[in-house]
């Protein structure tokens, strides 16, 4: 069996021989498009102030680069995705609902929604599971794993947009598929790191891929 070193993303394989395969799937960046509902915000309500266009993101927090812009516009785009209604009113990633319809028939396979809230909590927690109901039903209401550490939960795979995802386990169980999204997309990653490009990409195979290991 391999065992990859500490803070590895590829899964320790450990534990979940002979278990369906179980794959996580992240929420914002992944399943809803929280950087274009973002800019859109930022653009409505501060309309003459400078913003990051999509192609120039780059690094996880959109917070850090608009307070590198300029300092209080840290505070002003924090401002936009901590209102009331906005994790709500994102748009669904293209492609992603009938993946996840897809995914959750799936022979021996297992799926969950795995999505870190805002610190600051209000109105996120709510409207994520309401997000969920809405656009893909009660039945993966039941299947919301919300957590500030992604690393404690046992899994094969999670479909994450964030590069790095660090928490108290250093070896986590799963193995990260960089999903592609604006800030991250000119990331080289180091094999044997792995990529999904879109939902039009080769999820299955990635699937397949895992249960064979
Ligand atoms: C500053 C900042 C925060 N977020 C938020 C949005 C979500 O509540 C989480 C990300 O959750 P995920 O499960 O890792 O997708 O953090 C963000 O996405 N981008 C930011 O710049
Ligand atoms: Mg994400």
């Amino acid at each position: 069996m391999e065992l990859p070193g500490a803070g590895s993303s590829t899964g320790s394989g450990a534990g979940r021989a002979g278990s369906p395969l179980r794959v996580l799937v992240d929420m914002d960046g992944v399943l809803a498009d929280f950087e274009a509902a973002v800019l859109r915000g930022f653009c409505s309500r501060f309309p003459g102030e400078p913003r990051v266009e999509l192609a120039a993101r780059s690094g996880f927090s959109v917070r850090e680069q608009y307070g590198c812009l300029r300092e209080d516009l840290g505070d002003k785009v924090a401002s936009v995705y901590e209102s009331p209604g906005f994790f709500l009113g994102l748009d669904p990633i293209p492609g992603a609902l009938e993946a996840m319809q897809e995914m959750i028939h799936m022979q021996d396979t297992e799926v969950f929604i795995c999505t870190s809230p805002l610190r600051k909590y209000e109105h996120c927690i709510v409207e994520k599971y309401k997000w969920v109901e809405k656009h893909l039903g009660p039945e993966f209401v039941e299947r919301i794993i919300l957590t500030r550490d992604k690393t404690v939960v046992s899994a094969d795979l999670l479909f994450d947009d964030k590069d790095t995802i660090r928490g108290a386990e250093q070896n986590p169980s799963w193995e990260h598929i960089l999903f592609t999204c604006c800030h991250n997309r000119h990331l080289q990653l180091q094999a044997p790191r792995r990529r999904l490009l879109s939902w039009a990409d080769d999820w299955r195979g990635i699937l397949e891929s895992k249960r064979r290991q």
